[in-house]
């Protein structure tokens, strides 16, 4: 493998442990960095707004909470776990005025310093730490003395220490248990969003739901139907996962197999490449970025309307008759929040 990757032994908690951490933001990563970092011996202080939802969850938890403000001022790593769409106005209003050279200024994800939203300044390090994986597995990870692997990614080493802190930090969140792979800004912000575009989120949601669709029009019972394209993806995934796609293939029936073989590559075929390309070209050219600035500037009409789409999906209220039936499905990965 061509990658630096780091582990538990690369890395030495005492660096962050001698620091101060502001935590901005306690949603799905904000929750399980805090909480791990506080677990690993860190003095950990959470940012919020005034009247912030998450407040109560945080102090609920046994953290302090103050302002984003406050906890930047106090604060030596500052991590930045707000929405990418919000931490434009957070840096300018709360964070850059509380800087100073020694400072270090952290990200779960590249989008702002990917796209020139923030510019920090030259004399504080900014550095990434962005676990691969949903916060609420982090946090279980953690908890269970494993890790999500992360990347690592420095943009500016005022410190010359830079990487160091960062993989401190990855360390003190359960990271370097499995594994911190070093990248740029750039990299993780376009590889991560072309991912959950076009194939993690929007590539999968939209292929399952079409999957539902062709079957119940054709008159096939939408239970049968979820079982076929939603239920038994988890099982298949979880093959792929464990042994990569040839495991999947050795684990499947031969008629499933020749299926796979013969028909996939009619369903995502030399069109849809070509629309994963372009999607990639949007994503590194900026396009996506300045529809969603503005997507959200204008009050998300897009956003909310095609979420009120798939809320009311067929597919969503027969996965929640079904799920009903499952008792197995019974530890949701949201739980630790
Ligand atoms: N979700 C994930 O698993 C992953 C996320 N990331 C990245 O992590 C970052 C955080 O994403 P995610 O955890 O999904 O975010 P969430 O939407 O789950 O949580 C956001 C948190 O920030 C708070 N918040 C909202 N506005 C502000 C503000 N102006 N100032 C301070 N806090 C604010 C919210 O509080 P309130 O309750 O009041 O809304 C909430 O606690 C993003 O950069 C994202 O790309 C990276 C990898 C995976
Ligand atoms: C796949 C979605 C993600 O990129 C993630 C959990 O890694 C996100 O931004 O939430
Ligand atoms: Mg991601
Ligand atoms: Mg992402």
């Amino acid at each position: 493998m061509s990658v630096e990757v780091y582990y538990d032994d690369d890395a030495d908690l005492g660096l962050i442990q001698g620091r101060k951490v502001a935590v901005v933001g306690y949603g799905s990563q904000g929750h399980a960095h805090a909480l791990s970092l506080r677990d690993s011996g860190v003095d950990v202080v959470i940012g919020l707004p005034e009247g912030s939802k998450s407040r109560a969850k945080a102090e609920e938890q046994g953290l302090r909470v103050v302002t984003p403000a406050e906890a930047a001022a106090e604060a030596d790593v500052i991590m930045i776990l707000a929405p990418d769409t919000a931490q434009r106005r957070l840096y300018a209003e709360s964070i850059a005025p509380n800087l100073a050279p020694g400072k270090a200024l952290f990200f779960g994800h590249g989008f702002n310093i990917r796209y020139g939203l923030i510019k920090p300044p030259a004399e504080v390090d900014v550095a990434m730490v962005a676990p691969k994986g949903p916060g609420h597995l982090v946090r279980r990870q953690y908890a269970d003395g494993k890790g999500v692997p992360c990347l690592v990614a420095v943009e500016q080493d005022a410190s010359g220490n830079a990487l160091a802190l960062a993989l401190s930090y990855a360390k003190g969140i359960g990271g370097t248990r499995a594994g911190a792979i070093r990248t740029t800004f750039t990299e993780e912000t376009e590889t991560d969003l072309f991912g959950e575009q076009a194939v993690l989120c929007g590539g999968a949601a939209a292929l399952v739901q079409t999957g539902f669709e062709v079957l119940t029009e054709a008159g096939y019972a939408p239970e049968v139907a979820y079982f076929e394209c939603l239920h038994e993806l988890k099982l298949i995934v979880d093959l792929m996962y464990e042994g990569g796609i040839a495991k999947m293939r050795y684990s499947i029936s031969d008629t499933a197999e020749y299926g796979d073989l013969s028909r996939g590559p009619r369903v995502i075929d030399a069109r849809v490449k070509e629309e994963m390309r372009k999607i990639l070209g949007e994503i590194r050219s900026g396009e996506f970025a300045r529809e969603w600035v503005a997507e959200d500037e204008a009050g998300r009409p897009n956003f909310s309307k095609w979420q009120a789409e798939g809320a009311a999906h067929p597919i969503e209220e027969t996965g929640r008759k079904l799920r009903g039936m499952m008792s197995w499905v019974d530890r949701p990965i949201t739980e630790t929040a």
